[in-house]
């Protein structure tokens, strides 16, 4: 068991509706709603803790609407230190359509006092001894630049402690200067950093590749149903996921870079590692939530799961070390 923070600087209440296919601009009846504590890093720390990790979460939560999210720390065991701030925290409306299809509406969130901030940094540095791995996840809210972002990857990274990114846009770009240990972007996002498409495997692997060169250790590159890329230091292995019918992909990034960490944490190899967190997040779509390890089934999608090195894969075209 290793002990993990997750940082969440802008958690959301998940409003997910399950629909039939959506007309806009008319009414359309719901054939389900449901509504979580979530955001990507009390996501991945869900994960975490169903692993049998020693989990807190931290980051910046609104004292207006705070009740959905004690509870759901307090059922999932995980240790709360989340610094509040004035207001509501967002609600993120998902919609998933019959044919798998989701849209996410996600919020800005509610705007971060400085005051808050200061508290964040000093409630990290008391944090910090005795980790085994930082994970900050998800987008900022307003008040939080990119910078400040960095300047947590830099505090965390100064204490020896691996810590991992999961965001976008400009973040993406200021978190990847400040050298995290690993980042987890998908295609499109990790497309804005490289400043063109990536839209081949050959593409995927250059610009992962090239982060890995740039020194980030740890490049995990999610992509749909098409699987995952992980180059590290490096060396690259693929993997191809189950075929599952979804219902849900929200916290399929998560679920991925939670099962992931537990490779890493629990010293597997990496084709171990990548093979679980492909089948655990290819579980987590078939339903809305996170992915489950005790899924009846797990074992199978285990098997179903296929996990390749290109270093060695004459399919990919490419010779690197
Ligand atoms: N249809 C699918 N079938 C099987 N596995 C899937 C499917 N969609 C996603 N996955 C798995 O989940 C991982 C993460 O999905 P995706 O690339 O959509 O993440 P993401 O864009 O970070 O999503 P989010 O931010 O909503 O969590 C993929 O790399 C893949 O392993
Ligand atoms: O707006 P962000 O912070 O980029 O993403 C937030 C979010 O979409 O990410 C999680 C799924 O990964 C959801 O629980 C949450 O609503």
């Amino acid at each position: 068991m290793a002990r993990v923070l997750t940082l969440t600087l802008n958690p959301a209440l998940d409003l997910a509706i399950r629909t039939g296919p959506l007309r806009l601009g008319e009414v359309n009846r719901t054939q389900s709603t449901r509504l979580d504590a979530a955001g990507k890093g009390i996501n991945v720390a869900r994960v975490l803790a169903r692993l049998g990790h020693d989990v807190t979460v931290s980051g910046l939560l609104g004292e207006d609407n705070e009740t959905a999210f004690v509870r759901a720390f307090a059922t999932c065991g995980l240790g709360d230190a989340f610094i509040r701030i004035p207001g509501e925290t967002r609600i993120n409306a998902k919609l998933s359509e019959p044919d798998g299809r989701v849209t996410d509406l996600n919020g800005p969130g509610p705007r971060v006092p400085p005051a808050a901030l200061e508290a964040l940094f000093e409630r990290l540095e008391s944090l910090l001894p005795g980790l085994d791995a930082v994970a900050i996840s998800g987008s900022l809210p307003p008040g939080v630049t990119p910078s400040m972002l960095a300047e947590l990857i830099t505090r965390v990274r100064a204490r020896q402690v691996p810590v991992w990114l999961d965001t976008s846009d400009a973040a993406l770009v200021a978190g990847i200067a400040a050298r995290p240990t690993g980042v987890k972007p998908n295609d499109i996002e990790l497309a804005e950093w490289a400043g063109h498409p990536l839209d081949t495997p050959e593409a995927q692997l250059r610009a992962a590749l090239r982060l890995n060169a740039e020194g980030i250790d740890d490049v995990l590159l999610s992509l749909g149903a098409e699987g995952v890329l992980w180059a590290s230091r490096g060396e690259a292995l693929a993997a191809t996921p189950p075929r599952v019918s979804v219902m849900s992909t929200v916290g399929a990034g998560d679920t991925l870079l939670a099962g992931t960490l537990h490779g890493v944490l629990s010293g597997w190899t990496r084709e171990r590692g990548l093979g679980f967190a492909t089948a655990l997040a290819a579980e987590s779509v078939r339903h809305i939530g996170v992915g489950e390890p005790d899924a009846p089934d797990f074992e199978q999608l285990l098997r179903a799961t296929h996990v390749r090195d290109l270093s060695t894969d004459p399919h990919t075209g490419e010779t690197h070390p």
